[in-house]
């Protein structure tokens, strides 16, 4: 193939592994070794010394993650990537890396909940200061933005409500001021945006999400430079957190990445849909999608997203208690926290995925106590739809 880079779902499918390099085999073999054993007693001792490349432990590295890997930081358009056994643990391994006391990071004022409170309560411990910006506005950056920040770190679209951040315009002051640009980009996947190609310095994912998009692992990838891969795989992943990924869970993504481009169209195709009948219904307050001109960034979220993505939060009359019951008057949306599977799944931040935040908080930050959450899954659109108009028509 010449170099002209391949469309998405083929390098999706095929980069980075030849079958006829590996007895022929149509899926990369999953190689559930522990440890791997040396030719000599000295070169055990040149591979802990960095002085010969090889595998050697899998808390350190595996071949079969070694796949997954460089196929994550080719779509992400990155020069290296890293599997952890979570979001959480792509997020901390690479917190942990760059970070020490003294330090200060600067967050967005809209991310999920277990994130806010290990950037908020968990960093402090350690006499890292963390500095809470609204970045929908890059101007408030620069007004915080000192020598100490080391890291600014953001999710767009945001976990719950859809919030967008500018990644360029955020990128250029961030690297003004020598600060590390760490974006989540769980939400819109590399199909929709791709945020090192602007201007973003590494990328973490909750992989349990869209890229796996069958509900069946709990799993995390990291991509960025080369040099920043290499720190954040042999300090924060081997030594702070040790938060790996299992061989057979990187085959499950690397199954579940073929088809991601594939499953993103149709997420965001029915979202659409599904969006315009929740702000069509009555009973629906507000519905906060990007693909809506409704939406308060939508031009932002034209420049920077290819399609919308598949998740809706949306507010109905009576507040916590009438989302809580339009929730349990649905039947074929399934009420479960998590996202981007084959389901459609629906869950209330405000007492489950964001109760980490306190109410004055969760008011500060913009996830309203009546909000819901909808990961708009690949079933029907119709039958989403009258599910969710079922639901809404017992709303007085
Ligand atoms: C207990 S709530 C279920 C999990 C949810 N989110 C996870 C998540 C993570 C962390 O990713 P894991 O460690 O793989 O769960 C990181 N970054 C983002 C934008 C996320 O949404 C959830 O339902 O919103």
């Amino acid at each position: 193939m010449n170099n002209k880079q391949q469309e998405f779902s083929t390098r999706a499918i095929h980069h980075g592994y030849d079958a006829q390099s590996h007895q022929g085999a149509l899926n990369p073999p999953v190689y559930m070794s522990s440890t791997f054993t040396f030719d000599t007693a000295e070169a055990g001792g040149e591979m802990f010394a960095g002085e010969a490349q090889g595998h050697f432990y899998s808390r350190i590295s595996n071949p079969t993650l070694d796949h997954l890997e460089q196929r994550i930081a080719n779509l992400e358009g990155a020069q290296a990537g890293l599997c952890t056994a979570s979001g959480m643990g792509a997020i901390t391994s690479t917190m942990w890396t760059f970070l020490q006391a003294g330090d200060e990071v600067i967050i967005d004022k809209t991310l999920y909940g277990c994130t806010f409170a290990f950037m908020t309560h968990g960093l402090p411990r350690f006499g890292v200061t963390v500095t809470l910006v609204d970045m929908t506005d890059p101007e408030n950056l620069r007004q915080a933005i000192s020598a100490r920040t080391k890291i600014v770190y953001f999710e767009t679209p945001a976990n719950p409500n859809n919030r967008l951040v500018d990644i360029a315009a955020v990128s250029q002051i961030a690297h003004q001021a020598g600060a590390r640009v760490v974006v989540d980009n769980t939400y819109a996947t590399p199909v929709l945006t791709r945020p090192i190609e602007h201007g973003a310095d590494i990328v973490v994912h909750s992989a349990t999400k869209f890229l796996s998009g069958h509900g069946d692992v709990v799993a995390g990838l990291i991509v960025g430079r080369q040099e920043d891969m290499a720190q954040v795989r042999l300090v924060g992943l081997k030594d702070m957190t040790g938060a790996v990924m299992s061989p057979l869970t990187a085959m499950l993504l690397l199954r579940g990445i073929k088809t991601l481009e594939l499953r993103m169209a149709r997420h965001c195709e029915t979202a659409m849909k599904v969006a315009q009948a929740l702000e069509a219904h009555p009973a629906v307050l507000s519905v906060c999608y990007p693909g809506l001109d409704s939406f308060p960034q939508a031009d932002l979220a034209r420049r920077q997203m290819a399609d919308f993505g598949g998740m809706i939060p949306f507010e109905v009359k009576g507040g916590k208690a009438g989302g809580i019951a339009m929730m349990n008057r649905l039947n074929l949306i399934q009420r479960a926290v998590s996202l981007g599977d084959a389901e459609s799944l629906i869950q209330h931040p405000a007492s489950m995925t964001h109760s980490t935040y306190t109410p004055e908080e969760r008011a500060e930050h913009g996830i309203a106590e009546g909000l819901v959450r909808l990961s708009v899954g690949l079933e029907g659109v119709q039958d989403i739809i009258d599910d969710l108009y079922g639901a809404l028509s017992a709303h007085n």
